[in-house]
């Protein structure tokens, strides 16, 4: 039996398959080396943190894997909004469709309804999802260290800087650290939900903390839900967070983020 990683891979793989035969590659990276309007996700991060607060990376996720729906009401242009009205630091949207929901053009209208720097939140398996990410107006892809092979991880960050954008690269354990520490990004993600299990642990971020050098920014995500999970990062020297499933239960996101981080 499969763990959900396995089955989302394989489904990426033949969305890939399938989108290839719509429209090429070459095709599609003309379209995403027109667009002349990236926003800097890691400097607004780090922009964040120099003026003295937590850097907040909101995310658009109408459901997922382990929790089902999260959001009724979903718009994510009015969601956008009312994270940048909160002081988020940058976007993350959900743009795989079978497992959370999620479509391109959640992302499409999310960006244009603020300023705010934009994650393609997806399971990136190819050059061409990272270049379609340029294309709908992606500024910054994440990685899975779980998810591919070392060798595939460099290629897809070369690409994706090639184009612009920044990469955050997801680790879980310190094997997959080892690998993600030889890449280029200076963003570090450390989820805290073990994408085979669902189990999540805050610990997970706080046993990796030791291993990491100066120079890279970790973000941790997955299962900040309330005040006391923010400043057991923040006791730890955690000041970038990636947060869903707490805004999207919320009637306003945007105040719960204000609310989460005061
Ligand atoms: O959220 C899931 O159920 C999930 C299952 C399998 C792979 C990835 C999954 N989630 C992606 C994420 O890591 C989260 O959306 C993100 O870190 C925010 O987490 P949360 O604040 O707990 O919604």
């Amino acid at each position: 039996m499969s763990d959900i990683l396995q089955r989302i891979l394989a489904v990426k793989a033949e969305e890939v398959s399938r989108a290839r035969q719509l429209r090429s590659e070459s095709d599609l990276r003309r379209e995403a080396e027109a667009r002349r309007d990236v926003r800097g996700f890691a400097q607004a991060i780090e922009n964040k943190i120099a003026g003295g607060s937590a850097a907040v990376i909101a995310e658009i996720k109408r459901a997922s894997p382990s929790k089902g729906l999260l959001r009724e009401r979903f718009v994510p242009a009015e969601i956008a909004a009312s994270y940048a009205k909160g002081g988020a630091a940058c976007l993350s949207v959900l743009t795989d469709v079978q497992f959370f929901q999620g479509a391109a053009d959640f992302l499409r209208q999310a960006r244009a309804a603020c300023t705010l720097p934009v994650l393609r939140k997806d399971f990136i398996i190819d050059s061409y999802q990272v270049v379609e990410a340029r294309a709908m107006g992606a500024d910054c892809i994440l990685l899975i260290a779980a998810a591919l092979p070392p060798s595939a991880l460099h290629d897809l960050e070369a690409l994706a800087m090639a184009l612009g954008m920044d990469v955050l690269i997801e680790v879980h354990d310190a094997a997959e650290l080892e690998v993600a520490l030889t890449m280029k990004t200076p963003l570090l993600g450390i989820n805290n939900r073990n994408l085979r299990s669902f189990e999540v642990s805050l610990q997970a971020t706080v046993d990796l903390l030791g291993s990491i050098p100066a120079g890279k920014r970790v973000v941790t995500e997955s299962g900040i839900l309330n005040r006391d999970d923010v400043q057991f990062m923040r006791n730890h020297g955690v000041e970038a967070f990636l947060v869903g499933e707490a805004f999207m239960r919320a009637e306003e996101p945007g105040t719960a983020l204000s609310e989460l981080f005061a």
